[in-house]
């Protein structure tokens, strides 16, 4: 198949807003497809490569060479060039890699060239398509959404199963299930605005209590151990097993030699109280000496036995028997409100974020937002993704600065892919994060109307704020009180952003 296929389908799935148009779309296009193609095709037409890191940036695209005339590049071809370039990533190679990326995008038309600029900034959007791609899936091979999607879980993508669909069926799609060394997508929390609201959703009685745990503000992990390997993934199921040796060595201290854990990482100070977020995340940070240490909350596999769909409560017994206290995230179980609330208060003592309440009763449900896991947050944040970014001036001259704002607003009628902008912000910038985004915002950018940037709206920032207040000055008729920024969320898809509506309840 010729990636210009691919590309003319991106953009016909771009052209309409239409769900079912997508779907068929991609369909339409996975059945064209050799047997050998399709999971190439499928992450393709989601805005992805399989390629994890290829050790392009957009430096290294800042000028192409002129596109061909006629297309003749090939998925395969793609893929093979992609494969080669990650493998240069690692030499250091400069000349090597300059000459492969002009080979490539001199063998590519405009608008392949153009769509391959977009995959390798990642200023595609993925996430929202995910689900279409999957439909797709379905589809063109001729079985049930709802076993592309438990099998995409499990496996931790779309792309990995797509095969699996195609040549195996259904019944193969069920036989997926968790392999130590492979990570699942995480589960992730609804949220309440009471500790008390949320042990009534997640159904808590005296006779069948809930767990509250402490929220811990650091990174997400999951962890596989097969022996001596350990490999440690975060959200976005990124490999950061060489950015955190604690982790591996406390993992390799654990009596079980198969297993797979759910937990948070966290710098600790001399006090045991949590640093700031950043020092978690910065590797620089890690590099000059901070510490970081893993507590863990779940265990979906032990020793030849997959936890997945045990109930919390018995996960939670194995969890306890495994791991040494000091590696555990604090929990309190009790269907009792008054005495969550006093947990709650040591918790925000503690310098932690807030709590997240459990249905001990429920099993683990990988890569999915449900009722069984409940955040409360007395600290109100939200992610939002930049639409703009202005230069700076003065101390900040040279930078990119003051960040536009905006967020998902799914429910406008003919536009539900759009966002809505609520307001700017340059607070909060460390130099470090200036740096950054200066880079990363350049790499993005679309458009260019005086000192204003514009950027694929891809990048998610979490913003804090005092509160919302009612706007005429931006469409979505509010506007964020002091909004700062707390960080960058690489983790997060825009299509995960929060959306008008969220910020629009916080006027009450
Ligand atoms: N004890 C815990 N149990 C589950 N998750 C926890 C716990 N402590 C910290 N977390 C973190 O809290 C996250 C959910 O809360 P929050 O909304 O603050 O984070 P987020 O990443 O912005 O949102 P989400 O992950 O829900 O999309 C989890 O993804 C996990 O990383």
């Amino acid at each position: 198949m010729l990636l210009l296929d691919v590309v003319e389908t991106s953009a016909a799935v771009a052209a309409t807003r239409s769900r079912k148009a997508k779907a068929a779309a991609i369909a339409d296009l996975l059945a064209r497809c050799g047997r050998d193609e399709v999971e190439l095709v499928a992450a393709y037409v989601g805005g992805a490569l399989r390629q994890r890191r290829t050790g392009v940036g957009w430096r290294g695209i800042g000028t192409l060479p002129a596109p061909a005339a006629a297309p003749s590049l090939t998925v395969v071809e793609v893929d093979a060039a992609f494969e080669a370039l990650a493998a240069l990533a690692g030499t250091g190679s400069q000349a090597a890699r300059r000459e492969a990326v002009a080979r490539l995008f001199g063998a590519a038309t405009a608008s392949e060239q153009a769509w391959l600029r977009a995959v390798v900034t990642g200023a595609v959007r993925q996430g929202a398509l995910d689900a279409v791609v999957q439909e797709a899936v379905a589809a063109a091979a001729g079985v049930p959404l709802a076993a592309v999607r438990r099998a995409a879980m499990l496996a931790g993508s779309t792309t990995a199963v797509v095969a699996t669909a195609f040549d195996g069926g259904e019944e193969a799609l069920a036989a997926v299930g968790l392999e130590v060394g492979r990570p699942v997508l995480p589960m992730l929390a609804s949220s309440a605005t009471s500790v008390a609201e949320a042990l009534v959703r997640v159904g808590a009685t005296p006779a069948a209590p809930a767990a509250v745990d402490t929220k811990l503000d650091g990174i997400r992990v999951q962890v596989h151990r097969d022996g001596d390997d350990v490999l440690v993934v975060t959200r976005s199921l990124d490999d950061i097993t060489a950015r955190l040796p604690e982790v591996v060595a406390a993992v390799r201290a654990l009596p079980a030699r198969r297993l797979v854990l759910d937990g948070e990482v966290l710098a600790l100070d001399d006090a045991g109280r949590p640093r700031p977020f950043q020092e978690t995340a910065s590797r620089t940070a890690m590099g000059e000496g901070v510490v970081v240490t893993p507590f863990f909350f779940d265990v979906l596999h032990l020793d030849g036995r997959d936890l997945l769909d045990a109930p919390g409560a018995e996960r939670a017994a194995e969890l306890e028997a495994l791991v040494p206290a000091r590696h555990r995230v604090q929990r309190l179980v009790t269907a009792d409100a008054a005495e969550a609330d006093v947990f709650v208060a040591g918790v925000l003592a503690a310098g932690h974020e807030g709590v997240v309440v459990k249905d001990l009763a429920a099993p683990y449900a990988a890569g999915r937002r449900g009722a069984a896991w409940v955040k409360v947050k007395p600290v109100h944040t939200l992610d939002l993704v930049v639409l703009g970014v202005e230069w700076g001036s003065g101390r900040r001259e040279g930078w990119l600065s003051n960040i536009h704002l905006g967020a998902r607003d799914p429910d406008r009628p003919g536009a539900p892919d759009e966002f809505v902008m609520l307001g700017k912000t340059f607070k909060g910038m460390t130099d470090e994060i200036l740096a950054w985004q200066t880079e990363r915002f350049l790499g993005l950018e679309t458009a260019r109307e005086g000192h204003v940037v514009r950027v694929a709206p891809v990048q998610v920032v979490e913003i804090a704020f005092d509160g919302v207040q009612r706007s005429s000055r931006y469409p979505g008729g509010v506007a964020l009180r002091f909004a700062r920024v707390l960080r960058y969320r690489d983790d997060k898809a825009a299509s995960e952003a929060d959306t008008l509506a969220t910020v629009q309840a916080f006027l009450a």
